[in-house]
This record gives structure tokens, C-alpha cells and sequence, in this order.
């Protein structure tokens, strides 16, 4: 059988297609491969999907349906989800969260992921699951330490202070109460039964990879030798953790690349090149990094998208000499004048959109280890309901979450232009699948 593996004594057979090639997304060299063939992922972000899979409260699972059937017509293959909140004080951080204290889950919503997974699989579609977040929005490590060192949970959006926020959170991943909390919820997760279909995760070949973490960070810019060591450790350690409760997935950090590595490619690729991660992500933000100035995008166009190239083509060249495959697993700039009105338009969204696509098309058709893209993020049927596009709990849930205003970046079901050139591009990468 192929993939089987052992957990605990008991053989784990993988589930393998008549051709008996498996079923599970894996890695051959620096490409995915996937039902015998290669696998590229045309895919969106979609962190509240298991949030609208939910039997009860926050979910909509007839809207969940849409959205999934929308994206599969589109040609979308993956999505990649938020698994675990925490519930937290932050103000700007979703509510309700899956894990409302240490050891203490809501139901409710882990049935949700098992929803949604349950649909996916319906739907020949693959998920990336991320079990936590360097950021405040779905109270992520910062929670953690709340619990654990007795800090506060200051939202960044609250102290505006960013910097002060990343140095105090990355000292999770060196709190031994903290990290055992967290490997109590990987475990929770990992091993969980999916209560829609009777499926253990560990068996299912919906599931594409666990993700350590959203954009985990090994500090602030001004990250030091010890906290790199630290952070490269976790990565490491945590990767290894959840390959040992799991035989049959990939395991990914959910790393933005340089961007995520204090600017030092050595760290980037020392925290990466362990055995234990399989593929590695990264991530662009012309706006958020400063390049690109949406109220004067023609002044800032050709500098932001020559810095976009360069990260593009950079991360790609390094998984080249790592010998693994990355996945450019999110991307996005806001809409026409920066506004987040969805009448506004998305001209400027579209070219930067067409201009991504078109490099990693070029570069996975060179056979380079690219190994395709998320967009950040799917909003589909979702609508901003304040006239300052701040979420509040019981609003939609839409590709914003609730620390970024809604209509920043989403995608949303009446966005044409967008969804046109996002259909025509996943039809290319599925093209190059041998
Ligand atoms: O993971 C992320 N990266 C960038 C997104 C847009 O700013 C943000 O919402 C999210 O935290």
C-alpha cells in the first residue's frame, strides 16, 4: 500500500486510486505530485471556510456551498484555511474563536472544518490548515502568552506599535508552557475524526499540508542571532512533531519569505532547509511592505513591481538550491484608489494579479520549483456592513479579516475582471500537469 505508515503500532494505509497512485498531495524533488501526476495549486485564500461550515452560530453552510462551487467553476483546486483561533481580548482579532481557553475547544466550529474538508473532497479540491498565527487577528501566539507568561494581548491595531508587537510575540516559540499547549491542539487537530464523514484527517487526501502557522516571524526587523536560533529550532522541532502524529501529509511553515525572515536569506534558508518541511511558501505585499503608495500607483507602479519581480523570482531560485518546491500561497493589492468600496474598481488589482500569474506560469513552465499561487483573499458573497468597513461580530465574513478593513483586499463574487483572468490563469497551471 502505498504511503502506509505506522502511528502507534497500527498501520495507517493511504487511500490510493485505482491507478494506485496515491491519493495524498506529496513531494517528488522539487515538484508536488498528486494522483500520478504533477500537481500545481491554482488556489485562493479562505481563512473562514471552517467557520462557515459551522452546524450552528457563525455558520452558513449554504453559502459555504456557493462559495466552493464558484471557486471549483473557476478552475480554483485549493484553498488555504485558518484551523485554530483562540479567543482573545483584542479588539480586532474574530470572534468566536475554535479553542476558548487552554485545553477548551468549541465544538461547534471544529465541526465546521470537518464541513468544510467533508465538501472539499466533494469537490476534488485540497486545504492548507494553519494551527496558529503570528498575528492578532484570530488571537493567535500572542493569546498564548497571555495565557502562559500572564502578559496582556495588546492588538497592534491598538498600540499601533508593530515592532514592540512582533518582539513580544515571537517569544512563544521559547515558552515551554506555551508550546505544549500548542502541541496539545496540534495533536487535537491532527488526529481529530471528521464528525461529517467518519474520516480520521490523518487518512484524508483532501488535506494538502499542516501549516505551523500563519506568517510566523522570528521577531521584528530587528531580530538577533538568538531569536533566529529560537525560531529556527520551532520550525524544526514543530514540523518534526507533526510529521511523527501523521505519516501521510506535507508539513509547511507559512513563512512570507524574506519578508517573514527579518530581511536575512540565510535565515530563511536555514529555518527551512530541515528534512521536516516539506515545501516552502512565501508571500507578497507591495503595498504592506511600502512599495507600492495605491493613492499614487501610477508614481509607485514601476518600482513596486520590479521589487515583486525580484522577491518572485528570488524565493524561486533559492527553493531551487534547497530542492523543494514554494508556493507563492498569498498575494494581493487593494482595489482602484484605495478604496474599499466594492463598487470601486480593480484595474490596478488585475494587472498586478496578471503580471504575478504571468511569472509563475513562465517560470513552472521552465520547470522551475515554483509550484503555483493562492490569492489573498476569496470574499465571494461577503459584504462590508459598516460605513467604516470595520468588522463587528455577526457581520460576514469576507477574505479581510477582522484587523484590516473589509473590501481591502477581497476578491469578491462581482469582481468580473478579477475572477475572469483568476479563471484563465488556473487553467494554465492545471495545463502544465504531466
Ligand atoms: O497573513 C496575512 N498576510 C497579509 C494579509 C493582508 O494584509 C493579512 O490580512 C494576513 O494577516
Amino acid at each position: 500500500l502505498a504511503m502506509a505508515g505506522m502511528v502507534g503500532g497500527a498501520a495507517q494505509a493511504a487511500p490510493v486510486s485505482a491507478a494506485g497512485k496515491s491519493e495524498f498531495v506529496s513531494v517528488k524533488k522539487t515538484h508536488f505530485a498528486r494522483k500520478g501526476k504533477t500537481y500545481y495549486i491554482a488556489g485562493a485564500n479562505f481563512w473562514y471556510g471552517g467557520y462557515l461550515g459551522s452546524p450552528s452560530g457563525v455558520g452558513e453552510r449554504a453559502r459555504l456551498r456557493k462559495e466552493l462551487d464558484a471557486m471549483k467553476a473557476l478552475g480554483i483546486n485549493n484553498v488555504r484555511v485558518l484551523a485554530v483561533s483562540e479567543k482573545t481580548e483584542m479588539s480586532s482579532a474574530v470572534r468566536p474563536a475554535t479553542t476558548n481557553g487552554p485545553g477548551k475547544y468549541d465544538e461547534d466550529l471544529l465541526a465546521g472544518l470537518d464541513f468544510l474538508v467533508d465538501e472539499l473532497g466533494k469537490r476534488d479540491m485540497t486545504v492548507v490548515l494553519y494551527l496558529n498565527n503570528f498575528w492578532q487577528w484570530s488571537g493567535g501566539m500572542t493569546q498564548y502568552l497571555n495565557w502562559f507568561e500572564g502578559t496582556p494581548a495588546l492588538d497592534p491595531n491598538v498600540t499601533r506599535d508593530y515592532d514592540d508587537y512582533m518582539a513580544k510575540t515571537a517569544r512563544f516559540y521559547a515558552n515551554k508552557d506555551a508550546q505544549k499547549e500548542y502541541r496539545g491542539t496540534i495533536k487535537k487537530i491532527v488526529q481529530r475524526v471528521n464528525t461529517i464523514n467518519g474520516k480520521p484527517y490523518r487518512d484524508d487526501p483532501v488535506i494538502m499540508s499542516w501549516q505551523l502557522a500563519n506568517e510566523p516571524r522570528p521577531g521584528n526587523g530587528k531580530a538577533g542571532d538568538k531569536e533566529k536560533a529560537i525560531y529556527t529550532t520551532w520550525i524544526a522541532e514543530t514540523a518534526q512533531y507533526i510529521h511523527e502524529l501523521d505519516k501521510n501529509h506535507l508539513v509547511s511553515s507559512g513563512s512570507e519569505g524574506l519578508a517573514g525572515s527579518a530581511q536575512d536569506a540565510k535565515l530563511f534558508m536555514a529555518s527551512h532547509s530541515t528534512k521536516h518541511i516539506d515545501y516552502l511558501t512565501y508571500h507578497l505585499w507591495p503595498k504592506n511592505w511600502g512599495w507600492f503608495d495605491s493613492k499614487k500607483p501610477v508614481e509607485s507602479w514601476d518600482g513596486a513591481i520590479a521589487k515583486s519581480r525580484d522577491y518572485l523570482n528570488s524565493h524561486i531560485d533559492i527553493a531551487k538550491t534547497l530542492g523543494k518546491p514554494i508556493v507563492l500561497e498569498e498575494f494581493g493589492l487593494d482595489r482602484d484608489g484605495a478604496s474599499f468600496d466594492i463598487k470601486a474598481g480593480t484595474s490596478i488589482r488585475d494587472r498586478f494579479y496578471g503580471e504575478i500569474f504571468e511569472l509563475v506560469q513562465r517560470r513552472a513552465a521552465n520547470g522551475d520549483p515554483i509550484a503555483g499561487w493562492n490569492f489573498w483573499a476569496w470574499g465571494g458573497a461577503g459584504r462590508a456592513a459598516n460605513a467604516d468597513y470595520w468588522w463587528k461580530q455577526g457581520n460576514d465574513f469576507m477574505g479581510d479579516p477582522p484587523q484590516e478593513e473589509q473590501g481591502l483586499y477581497s476578491v469578491f463574487d462581482s469582481d468580473a475582471s478579477s475572477l475572469a483572468l483568476i479563471k484563465e490563469h488556473a487553467g494554465k497551471l492545471r495545463a502544465l500537469q504531466k
